[in-house]
Order: structure tokens, then sequence, then C-alpha cells
């Protein structure tokens, strides 16, 4: 059995794949195309997808959220890889809040 049969399919994986494809020519791949347009772009592209990830949320389309969230994912792990920056830093960043209350850091902020 391969690892890919072994496991779900994770964010790791999609990383990865995002990291191998922006190799590629923009001619043959999106990814590729969004790397080589600037960092401005996926950025961009990226803000676009949460505001429809808003949406569908708001419109309680589930079908749209599920659609939305996944194009959000991909073209946040696009800027990730843009600005280098691994996905892991990104969950070590969330398992250091895992000690605390989200509403704890809040006032601990004064906010
Ligand atoms: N998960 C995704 C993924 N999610 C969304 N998208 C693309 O993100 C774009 C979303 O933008 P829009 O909905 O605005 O569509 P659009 O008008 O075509 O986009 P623009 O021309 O405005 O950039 C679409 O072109 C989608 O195809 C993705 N493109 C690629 N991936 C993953 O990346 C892998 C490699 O893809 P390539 O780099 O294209 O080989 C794929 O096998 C997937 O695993």
């Amino acid at each position: 059995m391969t690892d890919r049969q072994d496991k779900p399919f994770g964010l790791s994986d999609l990383e990865a794949i995002i990291a191998r494809r922006a190799k590629e020519s923009p001619d043959v791949s999106y990814t590729a195309k969004l790397v080589a347009a600037g960092v401005g772009r996926s950025a961009k592209k990226l803000g676009e997808e949460a505001v429809e990830a808003v949406i569908a949320a708001v419109e309680n389309d589930r079908n749209g959220l599920v659609s939305e969230s996944a194009d959000v994912l991909y073209h946040l792990l696009v800027v990730l890889h843009a600005r280098d920056i691994a996905l892991q830093d990104v969950l070590n960043e969330l398992e250091r809040r895992t000690a605390q209350s989200g509403l704890a850091e809040k006032a601990s902020r004064g906010a």
C-alpha cells in the first residue's frame, strides 16, 4: 500500500504538490502561473476566495462553503510558498496557541 492509501490527504500533501508544480512552466500549471505573477497576485486571489467563503457561510451554502474553503486553503499555501514560509511554521504557531484560550489571549492584550 502506498502512503496515499494509508492516510487521508492533508495540507502537507498539497504543500508538496504546490512546491513541485511551482517549478513547472506557467503554460502547464496554474500554480506556476500564480507564482510567476508575484506574491501580490496570489495574495489578491486569497483575499477574493476568502470573501467568497464568507458569502457562502453567511448564505448557508454548504457546498459553496466547502468549495470556497478549498480555494482559500490552496491559495493560502501558494502565498506561504511565495513568501518561503513552511506550513509547519503556521501549525507550530497554532500549537503554541493551544496553551491558552482565545478569550484569555484577547484579555491579555486588553482588547
Ligand atoms: N487545489 C488547487 C486549486 N484550487 C483552486 N485552484 C484554481 O484556482 C483558480 C480559482 O480562481 P477563480 O475561481 O477565480 O477562477 P479563474 O477565473 O480561473 O482564476 P484567475 O484566472 O482569475 O486566476 C481556478 O483556476 C482553480 O482551478 C486550484 N489549482 C490547483 N490546485 C491544486 O494544485 C495542483 C496543481 O495544479 P497546477 O499547478 O495547475 O498543475 C492541482 O492538482 C490541485 O491539487
